[in-house]
């Protein structure tokens, strides 16, 4: 017997998208991302890779095709019913990593966990509870030092913030991480290091990883490239070459 393809995670077919009263920025044919994948995104600034990302998780509606996330439409969802979607099986690395300055860096991580009991439920079986499991991911991630995990994200470094950003995104081991311009703000050599790491738990955890980046030097550790440019037949005004 053919063994069984696992779903894909994204599958987007002849989509077109436009902001109110702008023209259309996107206008794709088809794309998928497949269960484990490690891609990369790129394309000039003002392309539409946030916006596409957006579309990828729900958070806005294509005006025609079909966006569909481990095989569900997410057009065919209430908002709410998409917003609990988007948090089951999706995690966010923002490129200014979004930490909650009021919360201690453990709190950020299992914030995911208030919003969805999926993924409260898969960390705490895996670790016991939700606090054990973040401070797996942040000794996998190379923050094991006891004394930061109480401290507030705002006295930490860029590169400590970037990792309980990614640590919050993993949390519950979500099937698919998408990752915004998360390495931007750090050095060459750090951004290998963050990215290693990023990929191991990826791995670990069975999540597949999309990942939008200017920098073309990390292109090339990732398991495809995609350029929105050459995916998108719209043709976009506010591109920044
Ligand atoms: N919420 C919004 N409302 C209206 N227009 C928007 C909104 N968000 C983005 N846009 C417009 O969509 C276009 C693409 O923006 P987007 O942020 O998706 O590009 P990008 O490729 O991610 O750029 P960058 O690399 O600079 O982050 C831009 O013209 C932008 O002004």
């Amino acid at each position: 017997m053919e063994p069984l393809m696992a779903e894909p995670v994204v599958q987007l077919e002849q989509i077109t998208f436009a902001w109110p009263g702008r023209a259309t920025l996107l206008d794709i044919d088809s794309f998928t991302l497949q269960a484990g994948e490690r891609v990369f995104l790129k394309g000039p600034s003002g392309s539409g890779k946030t916006t596409l990302l957006g579309l990828l998780g729900g958070v806005q509606l294509p005006a025609s095709g079909r966006i569909r996330l481990l095989g569900t439409d997410l057009a065919g969802m209430s908002s709410s019913a998409r917003d609990r979607f988007r948090a089951d099986h999706t995690g966010y690395i923002f490129q200014m990593f979004n930490l909650l300055p009021y919360l201690s860096v453990v709190e950020n991580i299992i914030l995911p966990c208030h919003f969805s009991s999926l993924r409260q439920q898969r960390a705490s079986e895996r670790h016991g509870n939700v606090q054990a499991a973040a401070l797996h991911l942040l000794a996998h991630l190379g923050l094991d030092q006891p004394a930061l995990r109480n401290q507030p994200v705002t006295e930490l470094s860029i590169g400590q913030q970037q990792r309980v950003a990614a640590a919050r995104a993993l949390i519950g081991s979500p099937e698919l991480i998408i990752a915004d311009e998360p390495t931007s703000a750090l050095d060459a050599d750090t951004r290998e290091v963050f990215l290693q790491l990023l990929f191991s738990e990826c791995q670990a955890l069975g999540s597949s990883l999309l990942f939008v980046s200017h920098d073309a030097a990390l292109e090339s550790l990732f398991d495809r490239s995609l350029s929105l440019r050459e995916l998108n037949r719209a043709v976009v005004s506010s591109e920044v070459i």
